[in-house]
């Protein structure tokens, strides 16, 4: 029986800002999302029976119905009357309550790989459609590439990808809900928008100076101020000599950019004294 594959790699938002509170509870964001290689890995596989069955060699996230990826692949087969069952074997990488969308990169994975395992032929705008159901990251998470997200996250536009550079990531050893970032977060107490227009200018001209100054994240605050922890690890990568460094999404993992590879080592040296989960990868472009 056939096997697919998919990889479902992690994101970074080199730009988060956030315009208002809309009614429905959501916040309207205009973010630029772009995707890193660090990756989880999901093998699908056919079932002889009409049931959903996933497993992880990671021992601290659900296998049940709270699975992203279980979700995604329950919704795709409700929704198209699939009467086939899936294993899926999920393996994990990427951290989790990370602000990398770990979990919504499984969901946009599973979606696109059980596209394939059963043969429906749905566009990728229709898959877009359908992740938006499961969480505001999944359609950037299949779209993938680099990205200008607006609404709740879920309008894209592809842009230019960033200039080549190593990206070092820590994570430190706590589990931020995003949900509670938002709900703390109050839109008149930012005191400098980040500009999406700046940091587009930067991707087009292939800047890497200006990619890091256009650099900016309206969460940024509400996380600091509860874990000094993320406060502790941006001062340090900046330290060590990254050229450019940021919280992604809600948080708590801090990114900095690295142009020399000579410096990479001795930020990631330096972040290791702080938290265990530090990976140095490369921008998927
Ligand atoms: C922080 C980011 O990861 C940045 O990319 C996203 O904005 C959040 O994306 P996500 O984790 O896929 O978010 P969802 O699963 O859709 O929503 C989780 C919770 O975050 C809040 N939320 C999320 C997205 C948004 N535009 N406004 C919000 O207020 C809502 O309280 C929601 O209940
Ligand atoms: N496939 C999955 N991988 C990781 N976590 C998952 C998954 N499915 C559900 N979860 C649950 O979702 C929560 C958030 O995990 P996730 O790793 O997606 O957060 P995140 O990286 O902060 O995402 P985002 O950046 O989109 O806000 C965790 O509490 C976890 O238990």
């Amino acid at each position: 029986m056939s096997k697919i594959y998919e990889k479902a790699p992690a994101k970074i938002n080199l730009v988060l800002d956030v315009l208002r509170k809309r009614e429905d509870g959501f916040h309207e964001v205009e973010m630029i999302m772009t995707m890193v290689d660090l990756a989880d890995r999901l093998e699908m596989e056919e079932l002889p029976r009409d049931q959903i069955v996933l497993s992880s060699q990671a021992g601290f996230i659900p296998l049940d119905e709270k699975n992203l990826a279980f979700q995604a692949a329950r919704l795709i087969k409700e929704r198209y009357g699939v009467k086939r069952g899936v294993y899926i074997h999920l393996d994990k990488q990427i951290p989790v309550a990370a602000g990398l969308a770990g979990g919504s990169s499984d969901a946009a994975a599973a979606l696109k790989g059980l596209n394939r395992l059963w043969d429906l032929r749905l566009p990728r705008e229709e898959l877009e459609l359908l992740g938006a159901e499961l969480g505001s990251d999944v359609p950037f998470c299949i779209r993938g590439g680099t990205a200008v997200a607006r609404g709740r996250g879920e309008k894209l536009e592809s842009v230019s990808p960033p200039p080549q550079c190593w990206v070092v990531l820590a994570k430190p050893p706590i589990n931020v809900s995003t949900a509670d970032v938002y709900g703390k977060f109050r839109v008149n107490d930012v005191k400098r928008h980040p500009s999406v227009p700046r940091m587009l200018d930067a991707l087009s001209r292939q800047s890497f100076p200006d990619m890091c100054a256009a650099l900016g994240n309206v969460l940024e605050n509400v996380t600091l101020h509860r874990y000094p922890e993320v406060r502790q690890i941006k001062e340090c990568m900046i330290k060590a000599g990254a050229d450019g460094v940021l919280m992604s999404g809600s948080g708590p993992t801090v990114f900095g950019l690295v142009s020399k590879e000579m410096k990479v080592a001795r930020v990631y040296n330096a972040l290791r004294g702080f938290c265990k989960e530090v990976f140095v990868v490369r921008m998927l472009t």
